[in-house]
């Protein structure tokens, strides 16, 4: 569905003549059904990404066929065959929801009778049917943002890009909003390329899930895979005793799969925290806690923990993904 040959745009910004190298050379094949989430910090290149392979932006250089079209040599059937839903609302503020839904059909060459049929069955499958009457600037964050999916949807696209579609909703739009994506995917069988901020939607939801930064692929495959690879188990013990901590330390050494923390971590409070990395928290923490008793190391509190997907970025990268980059 997409297949992506070093893929890159570069920006040059006017003051300063200072080149930006937005995406270098990505290559990307989707297969036709995938849900997978684009990740990456801000600036990573995702949006330059999306506007490319959605035909809003030319590649500096690089190619991709997305949806059975050279983003380049056929943007208009590329077009036709995708749908986009932007960070920003689609929809206008004056006009009413079917309204909106039958203009963006005629749009895309629909007859009228069409075109109302068309914006009919949307308003029923996005449980948009009690809104219809309604201007956009009358509806909550999450209904608004099923309007925008509605009409990214109207032409039966074969691939929706959705740029952060919860972005900026309360949690309960946020899952409804998910609902319908998942819905969507089930009826349909429609290929999604989504972005998103939230680490656990991606982690959750998504089959596949690629990692970009600094315009570069870092990471690629199913939230499994990347978490098991490159991040691993954790367990952490809360000691009773600061006075505890060299011997703690000799025993976390024992366990560690990777060189363990040399000092206990302060986590917040008075008592400190060694962290230990595990192949596997539930098998390991039992024995881990029978060494801590036999070598006399007193343990307040003790839990695995399962990584996240912002562990696998911080082992990739050295930082966190929900770090803030430094503006440049
Ligand atoms: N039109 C432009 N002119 C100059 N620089 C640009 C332009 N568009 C993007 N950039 C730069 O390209 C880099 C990648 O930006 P992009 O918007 O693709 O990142 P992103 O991963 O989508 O970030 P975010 O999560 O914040 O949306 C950034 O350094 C950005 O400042």
């Amino acid at each position: 569905m997409i297949h992506a040959r070093k893929l890159s745009r570069t920006f040059t910004r006017k003051r300063g003549k200072e080149r930006v190298e937005a995406v270098r050379g990505l290559d990307l094949d989707v297969e036709a059904g995938t849900l997978l989430a684009f990740l990456g910090p801000n600036g990573a290149g995702k949006s330059t990404t999306l506007r490319m392979l959605t035909t809003l932006l030319p590649p500096t250089s690089g190619s991709a066929t997305v949806a059975g079209g050279d983003i380049a040599g056929d943007p208009s059937a590329v077009r036709r065959r995708i749908g986009y839903v932007s960070q920003k609302n689609a929809a206008s503020d004056h006009h009413r929801v079917r309204d909106e839904l039958v203009a963006q059909g005629k749009a895309y060459g629909m007859t009228r009778a069409r075109a109302k049929e068309r914006a009919d069955e949307l308003l029923d499958r996005l449980e948009l049917r009690e809104l219809a009457d309604r201007t956009p600037t009358t509806l909550s964050g999450g209904q608004r943002r099923r309007v925008d999916i509605a009409l990214g949807l109207v032409h039966a696209p074969e691939l929706l890009f959705l740029d952060e579609p919860s972005t900026g909703l309360d949690p309960h739009s946020r899952a409804e909003v998910w609902e319908f994506i998942l819905r969507l995917r089930e009826e349909s069988g429609m290929t999604l390329f989504l972005t998103t901020h939230y680490l656990e939607e991606a982690d959750t939801m998504a089959e596949r899930v690629v990692i970009v930064d600094r315009g570069r692929t870092i990471a690629d495959g199913t939230a499994d895979e990347l978490k098991a690879e490159l991040a691993g188990d954790r367990i952490d013990l809360g000691l009773r005793d600061t006075s505890d901590a060299a011997r703690a330390n000799g025993v976390a050494a024992r366990f560690a799969s990777a060189p363990a923390d040399p000092s206990p971590t302060p986590s917040g409070t008075a008592d400190p925290t060694v962290r230990i990395p595990v192949p596997n928290a539930d098998s390991a923490l039992p024995e881990v806690l029978a060494a801590m008793e036999g070598a006399g190391v007193k343990v307040a509190t003790a839990r695995g923990v399962r990584p996240t997907l912002d562990d696998v970025f911080l082992a990739l990268t050295g930082r966190s993904l929900t770090e803030e980059e430094p503006t440049e």
